[in-house]
């Protein structure tokens, strides 16, 4: 049975997510995105389930920080998955005692809304998960009135659910995904994504659009980009890109290819099926064949063939 370390304790989103990836997976919490993607990399863990993106906000830096900086890692699936958040709280409380709410960032920023509304003038705190937000304020004396987490985190700590669906918008999808130690790559399905990091070699005016040119010359569509500071100085970026296509298609080799001829870095970061099942469109002269055709055509005129 495989192991697998995620942000924890039990009662997060990341766990509702496991759940639904590994069905029969031997579970193991940990306190921080960090934590468990070091339970990997150490071999304690054969992988981890981490949260990447959400709709609403985006990348969860973090988790897009150890990807770039720590020991590399491999993407091997992701799921995307509508969460919903409660208000919870001890038996007593009621919304006009709530002075100290508790919960994820992600959870602070997908229910800002109903915050400023209905909680203006209480204080919100990061916590490490929201679980660990819901399982600190069961505990009597707790400085905190509030958890915002899952209904099931509150049950879990014994909370009483005070308000039902307090995000922003109903239709917030997180992704997540699954890391594995490097070795072999999920193999091409067709509808996959491919995950990478790339470092400028220096910066220069259009090293950007240097960068995209090698995914537009090729007719490989993005799904995501964002930049993070390198913490070398202000205006020193590196770079995230999702990409849709397998690092086994022709189109997306010869890209991340490219890339590594004129970028500092490109650290690759798996491909693997897409959650949404979505086929790429591939632009006339980009598939596989018409690839190998050219490069047949080239040897030939190399040789004096023509
Ligand atoms: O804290 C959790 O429960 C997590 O799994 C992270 C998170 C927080 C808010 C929305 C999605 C994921």
């Amino acid at each position: 049975m495989s192991r697998i370390a995620y942000l924890g304790p039990e009662g997060t989103f990341t766990e509702e997510a496991l759940r639904l990836l590994e069905p029969g997976a031997e579970r193991l919490p940990s306190a921080t995105v960090t934590a468990a993607l070091n339970a990997v990399r150490s071999g304690e863990a054969d992988a981890a389930v981490v949260p990447l993106e959400n709709s609403l906000e985006g990348g969860i830096t973090t988790t897009l920080d150890e990807f770039a900086w720590g020991e590399p890692l491999l993407i091997t699936a992701e799921l995307l998955l509508p969460v919903r958040f409660s208000l919870l709280v001890r038996p007593d409380t009621g919304l006009a005692h709530i002075k100290r709410v508790y919960t994820h960032p992600a959870a602070i920023t997908q229910c800002r809304g109903f915050l400023n509304r209905e909680l203006a003038d209480a204080v919100v705190v990061s916590a490490p998960s929201t679980a660990a937000a819901a399982q600190e304020v069961s505990l009597p004396g707790s400085p905190y009135d509030a958890a915002i987490a899952a209904r099931i985190a509150g049950e879990h700590y014994g909370l009483v659910e005070l308000l039902d669906d307090i995000g922003d918008r109903s239709d917030t999808v997180t992704r997540f995904v699954r890391v594995t130690r490097p070795g072999p790559l999920p193999e091409p399905t067709g509808s996959d994504r491919t995950t990478l990091v790339v470092f400028l070699a220096d910066d220069h005016p259009g090293a950007l659009l240097e960068m995209l040119t090698e995914f537009s010359v090729r007719g490989v569509n993005l799904s995501r980009i964002e930049s993070r500071p390198t913490g070398q100085g202000i205006g020193r970026y590196f770079f995230h890109f999702d990409l849709e296509g397998h690092v086994a298609d022709a189109r997306v080799g010869e890209a991340i290819a490219g890339l590594h001829r004129i970028c500092g870095e490109v650290r690759f970061l798996g491909s693997y099926p897409r959650a949404d099942g979505m086929a790429p469109s591939i632009k006339r002269g980009m598939a596989d064949p018409d690839f190998a055709g050219a490069q047949e055509w080239l040897t030939r005129i190399r040789a004096g063939r023509v």
